[in-house]
C-alpha cells in the first residue's frame, strides 16, 4: 500500500486534477491547445470574440455568429445602479481587484435563476458577466479614485469599448489590436491557480459567481496575476537599462523573486504567449518612437536566463505593452481577470456538468494530546 507521505507532493506540482476538454499545456509539441486549437496560432489571425465564441460554443464562430455574439454582448454593458453604489462605499485605497472582486460576488443577489446549474443557464451567466465585467473593471477603478463614471460606447468593438473605459480614449487601430490580442493570450491557460479555485469552489454546487469572486482573489496574488502590476512597477523604478541590470542583480543577490520570469509549466523555456507580446511591445515602440521599455525588458530577460536559465512569462511583456498602451497600472490584473472570464466560466460549466466533489486530504504533523481522563464525556459537566 502507498503511504500517504509518499503521495505528497507540494504545489500539487504535475498532479492531474480535472479531466477537461478545454485546453490543455502540450508541452511536448509547444501548443496551448484550446477547444483543439493552438492558441498561438489563433492569436495571429482570430479576434478576442472569436475565442469566446470558441469556448463558450465549441468553434469557432461564422461572420454572423460574431456579429450577433458582438450585439448580444453590447446589451449586457450596463451594471446594476446598486452595484455602482456600493464601490462608492468602499474605502479610497481599495485595489481594484478587490473592488472587482466585490462587484462580482454581489451579482449573484440579481440573478433570479441563481440554483439553476444546467450549461445554459450558466451559458448565460457567462455571456452577462463577458459583457459587465469590463464596466465593473472600468468603473470600479473609477469612482474608487474619484473620478467620474464612465458609459460603455457600443458603437465601438468589445476591446475598443473596454480600452475606451479604461483609458478615456479611443485606440488607434494598432492599439485596439494589440489590446485585443492581450485578451486572447490571457483567454484561457488550462489548470492556473485561480481556475483550479473556481472549480474547487463549484465543486460544492456552489453557483457561477461565487465560483469567479474567488478566482479574482487567486488572481490577485503575486505570484499569479498580480505579477503583472508588479512587473511594471519594477520597470518604472529603473530609469534606464543600466538602472534596471543593477535592480536585478540586486533583488538576486538578495534572493527575491523577480517577477514576471519563471512558470509551474514553463519552467525552462519562454512562455510563448510572452513571444507575442514582446512582439507587440516590439511594434508599439516603433510606432511611439520609443524603445527604452523595450530595452530594459530584453535587459532584464537576457540577466535571467544567465543567471537563473528562467525565462520570461506572459506578464513580464503584457505589462509594458499595457504601459504603452497608457493603461493605469492598477487595471492590469483586473484586464487579465476580465480576459479570463471566459476560460473560467468554461471551467465552471464543465465541473458543473460533470461534477464530483474536491476534497483531498493531509498529512497531519500537528501534536496529538491526551485528556488527562481519556477524553470521556463528563455527562454532569452543567452541575460541577
Ligand atoms: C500569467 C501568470 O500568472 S504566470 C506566473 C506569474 N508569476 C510570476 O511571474 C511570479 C514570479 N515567478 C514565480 O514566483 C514562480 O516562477 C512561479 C510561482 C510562477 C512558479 O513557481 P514554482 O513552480 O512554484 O517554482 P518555485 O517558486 O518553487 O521556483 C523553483 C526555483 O526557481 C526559482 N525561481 C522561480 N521563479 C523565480 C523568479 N521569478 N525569480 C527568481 N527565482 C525564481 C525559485 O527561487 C526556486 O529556486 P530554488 O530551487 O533555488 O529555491
Ligand atoms: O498557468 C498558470 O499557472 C498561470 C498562467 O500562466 C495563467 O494563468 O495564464
Amino acid at each position: 500500500m502507498v503511504s500517504m507521505e509518499e503521495k505528497y507532493i507540494p504545489g500539487l506540482e504535475g498532479i492531474i486534477a480535472s479531466e477537461t476538454n478545454i485546453s490543455f499545456l502540450d508541452t511536448v509539441h509547444g501548443e496551448i491547445v484550446i477547444k483543439g486549437y493552438d492558441l498561438i496560432q489563433l492569436s495571429k489571425t482570430k479576434r478576442y470574440l472569436d475565442i469566446i465564441h470558441l469556448l463558450l460554443e465549441d468553434q469557432l464562430p461564422t461572420d454572423e455568429e460574431k456579429h450577433a455574439l458582438a450585439t448580444r454582448l453590447k446589451s449586457y454593458y450596463e451594471i446594476p445602479t446598486a452595484v455602482m453604489e456600493v464601490f462608492t462605499h468602499l474605502p479610497k485605497g481599495t485595489h481594484p481587484m478587490d473592488g472587482l472582486r466585490t462587484g462580482i460576488s454581489s451579482l449573484a443577489g440579481y440573478d433570479t435563476t441563481l440554483d439553476d446549474r444546467s450549461k445554459q443557464g450558466n451559458k448565460e451567466r457567462a455571456y452577462r458577466l463577458l459583457g459587465g465585467v469590463p464596466t465593473i473593471v472600468a468603473n470600479s477603478y473609477r469612482i474608487l479614485q474619484g473620478l467620474e463614471k464612465i458609459e460603455p460606447d457600443k458603437s465601438l468593438s468589445y476591446s475598443a469599448n473596454f480600452f475606451y473605459m479604461l483609458t478615456g480614449r479611443v485606440p488607434s487601430d494598432l492599439e485596439e489590436r494589440v489590446f485585443d490580442q492581450s485578451l486572447l493570450l490571457y483567454s484561457e491557460h488550462e489548470m492556473p491557480n485561480s481556475t483550479f479555485t473556481a472549480r474547487v469552489i463549484a465543486s460544492t454546487q456552489s453557483d457561477l459567481f461565487g465560483a469567479l469572486t474567488g478566482a479574482v482573489a487567486s488572481l490577485k496574488g503575486s505570484l499569479h496575476g498580480g505579477a503583472n502590476e508588479a512587473v511594471m512597477y519594477m520597470l518604472n523604478e529603473a530609469e534606464s537599462v543600466g538602472g534596471l541590470e543593477s535592480l536585478f542583480y540586486k533583488k538576486l543577490f538578495k534572493k527575491e523573486k523577480i517577477m514576471g520570469f519563471g512558470h509551474r509549466v514553463y519552467m525552462n523555456k519562454m512562455d510563448p504567449r510572452a513571444l507575442m507580446m514582446k512582439e507587440a511591445l516590439q511594434e508599439l515602440s516603433i510606432q511611439n518612437g520609443d524603445d527604452s521599455l523595450l530595452r530594459k525588458c530584453e535587459a532584464g530577460e537576457r540577466i535571467m536566463e544567465v543567471e537563473k536559465g528562467l525565462y520570461p512569462n506572459l506578464d513580464y511583456y503584457a505589462a509594458p505593452v499595457y504601459g504603452m498602451l497608457g493603461i493605469p497600472i492598477p487595471l492590469y490584473t483586473p484586464i487579465f481577470f476580465s480576459a479570463r472570464t471566459v476560460g473560467l466560466c468554461a471551467h465552471v460549466i464543465e465541473q458543473h456538468e460533470n461534477n464530483r466533489l474536491f476534497r483531498p486530504r493531509v498529512i497531519y504533523s500537528g501534536a496529538r494530546h491526551t485528556l488527562p481522563n481519556g477524553g470521556g464525556l463528563r455527562v454532569n459537566a452543567e452541575n460541577e
